[in-house]
């Protein structure tokens, strides 16, 4: 399998002199769904922060299928198919749900537009039961649904979300996962940041746990949550809250 995005002893922080990322090496292949674990403050937001090119480099490389990018803005990030779903403000909720879809392919040449959210509309049906409805006034699960369609939209070479289940009931966050699964499976590659270890390791095929800005995991999902060492050490709370 071929890596879609390869991350090099990256490291990265907000301000030059103090490195939240301190060498971080990841790999995610084509068609492959990884989970990023790790205690709070572990660096999870900052990598793929970094990888969207939100945070500034400090070293290391960032590659999209096998071509560097770390040196290039978000936006041109964006159309070498690196599409990245933030934790918040990630549509517009004076604009209806269909003006949304519209803002995103704008980045799309004008004949491959309508097809695409024609696309769109039909991998999220429930988006498309209400097109002219306001993005405020959905659920905080349909919202999220917007906001994949929206990154969805410029079919991606790889999906990166930061914790899209925050806030959400468990019902929403079953509803957003399932919606995840699907698209995966029809061949999207995902990266998923997850504060619930289990979730996370149930959806994913891999996981990748980030404590204090390095990797100390990296592991099939099954090996993680069988293996007593990494759940007490690193996941913790986490997963005790999980099983309770
Ligand atoms: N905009 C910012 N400016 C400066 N420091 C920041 C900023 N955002 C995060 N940090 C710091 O970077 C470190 C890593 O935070 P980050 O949000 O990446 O962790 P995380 O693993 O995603 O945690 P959580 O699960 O709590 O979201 C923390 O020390 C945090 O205070």
């Amino acid at each position: 399998m071929s890596d879609v995005l390869r991350v090099r002893d990256l490291s990265a922080g907000y301000q030059p002199e103090l490195a939240i990322l301190k060498g971080v090496d990841l790999a995610v292949s084509e068609g492959e769904f990884v989970v990023l674990l790790g205690p709070n403050g572990a660096g999870k937001s900052t990598l793929v922060k970094t990888v969207a090119g939100l945070v500034p480099v400090h070293g290391g490389s960032i590659q999209l299928r096998g071509e560097e990018i770390s040196d290039l803005p978000a936006h041109l990030r964006l159309r070498h198919g690196l599409a990245f779903v933030p934790q918040t403000e990630n549509i517009f909720a004076r604009m209806t749900i269909r003006e949304n879809l519209q803002l995103a392919a704008q980045i799309l040449p004008k004949p491959a537009r309508a097809e695409r959210i024609a696309a769109m509309m039909e991998t999220f049906p429930d988006l498309a039961r209400r097109p002219g409805t306001r993005a405020g006034s959905l659920s905080g699960g349909q919202r999220q649904m917007l906001a994949v369609a929206r990154a969805l939209i410029i079919d991606p070479e790889v999906l990166i979300l930061d914790e899209p289940s925050a806030g959400l009931s468990p019902l929403m966050v079953s509803e957003v996962f399932d919606r995840l699964r699907d698209i995966n499976a029809r061949g999207t590659t995902i990266l998923l940041v997850e504060q619930n270890v289990r979730a996370g390791l149930e959806i994913a095929s891999r996981g990748v746990v980030l404590v204090e800005g390095r990797v100390a995991h990296d592991a099939p999902s099954d090996a993680l949550t069988n293996d007593p060492i990494v759940a007490d050490l690193y996941l913790g709370g986490h997963q005790k809250e999980a099983q309770a």
